[in-house]
């Protein structure tokens, strides 16, 4: 199948690495001609995985009509704020009714819409779908075993997804609680930054739980006010992507809050990292929608006080697990 991925950062490449070597003839767009020509040319990626190579067969471009005109099957991997321009763009060159997949996580900030949302509104008539789950992606090059879900609600849709993307020690499951899997995977972010200042603090493991499960407990609570089933936050898409973040050293959230913890300035951070970190864009839409839901949820929001400069990471540390401003506080609800 010819499939076309946006985007040439660490997860798109992966992305498209994994579906060349499971025979689809794949095409990833660049945006910087310099990355599709080392790609083309090397078969390396240095600055997004380094270290890694590339399959030969994999071709690369920047010239994002070309790219589009390629897919039978279009997958999204730039970063949520450069989604949907990415998708105005692609738009008059794209091939009526083809599924678009998501890969990335997190809510459009002035909107507060999904990606799927997105892909909805700017092209009508194609099927959306997204792909998430605990998938560092540098564990995926490696070849390690690893799982992931492709939501979406047409199951047809789903299973020949599924079987496009399965490969090796890839698993794919399916999951028809598109909010569910997308807020999932969106919020996990924001508490990766949490427990990420946590670390940076020199917290104890039992203050890093507590806030893992405390974060869950938000997930829930939001996917589940917006219409998605609690089960799917105890899935791959919740927990097993929740876990992954927050514990592993790779995750640039957990990074970006570890370095908070530590006192440095979140400029700073952002301007030497050279990566995105969706957590730190999400957590203004997450604020609004909690308020506009009416829930409490106080590690976004602490969160959302770090990242707007309102308070310090040590300051937050003492709210981070604070529960119901009314003193109700029941776990899990
Ligand atoms: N890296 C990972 O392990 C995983 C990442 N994701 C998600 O995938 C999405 C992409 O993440 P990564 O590839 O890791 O990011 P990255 O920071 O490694 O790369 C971002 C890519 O997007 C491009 N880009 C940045 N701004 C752009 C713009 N305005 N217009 C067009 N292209 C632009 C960059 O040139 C780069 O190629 C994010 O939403 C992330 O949450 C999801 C699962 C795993
Ligand atoms: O989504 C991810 C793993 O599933 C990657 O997390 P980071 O964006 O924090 O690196």
């Amino acid at each position: 199948m010819r499939i076309t991925v946006l985007g040439a950062g660490s997860w798109g490449t992966t992305v498209a690495s994994v579906l060349t070597r499971r025979d689809h003839e794949s095409l990833i767009w660049a945006r910087s001609p310099a990355t599709a020509d080392e790609i083309n040319a090397k078969h390396t990626n240095e600055r997004y995985l380094e270290g890694f190579p590339l399959p030969g067969r994999l071709r690369a471009t920047a010239d994002l009509a070309e790219a589009a005109a390629h897919a039978e099957l279009l997958v999204v991997g730039v970063p949520t704020g450069a989604f949907r321009d990415t998708l105005v763009q692609v738009r008059p060159n794209l091939h009526p009714w083809i599924p678009v997949v998501s890969l990335s996580k997190g809510l459009e900030r002035d909107s507060l819409l999904r990606m799927t949302e997105v892909i909805k509104e700017v092209l009508p008539g194609h099927p959306a779908a997204a792909l998430t789950g605990p998938n560092l992606a540098k564990e995926i090059m490696a070849g390690m075993a690893a799982a992931t879900v492709i939501a979406t609600e047409d199951l047809t849709v789903a299973t020949e997804i599924q079987r496009v993307f399965r490969r090796g020690l890839l698993r794919v499951y399916t999951n028809h609680d598109v909010i569910g899997c997308e807020v999932g995977g969106a919020l996990k972010n924001v508490v990766a930054i949490a427990t990420g200042i946590a670390q940076g603090l020199g917290v104890g493991d039992n203050t890093r739980a507590g806030v893992i499960s405390r974060g869950l407990a938000e997930l829930t609570t939001l996917a589940v006010a917006m219409g998605g089933e609690p089960s799917t936050l105890a899935g791959l898409a919740g927990m097993g992507d929740l876990v992954a973040t927050c514990i592993s050293p790779q995750s640039r959230n957990r990074h970006v809050g570890e370095q908070l913890g530590r006192g440095r300035s979140l400029d700073d951070i952002l301007a030497e990292m050279g990566q995105v970190a969706e957590g730190v864009k999400t957590v203004h839409a997450a604020v609004r929608l909690a308020d506009r839901h009416g829930l409490a949820m106080p590690i976004t929001r602490t969160i959302h006080r770090v990242v707007t400069g309102d308070i310090t990471a040590e300051h937050a540390y003492g709210g981070l697990l604070r529960t119901h401003p009314a003193g109700h506080e029941s776990d899990p609800g």
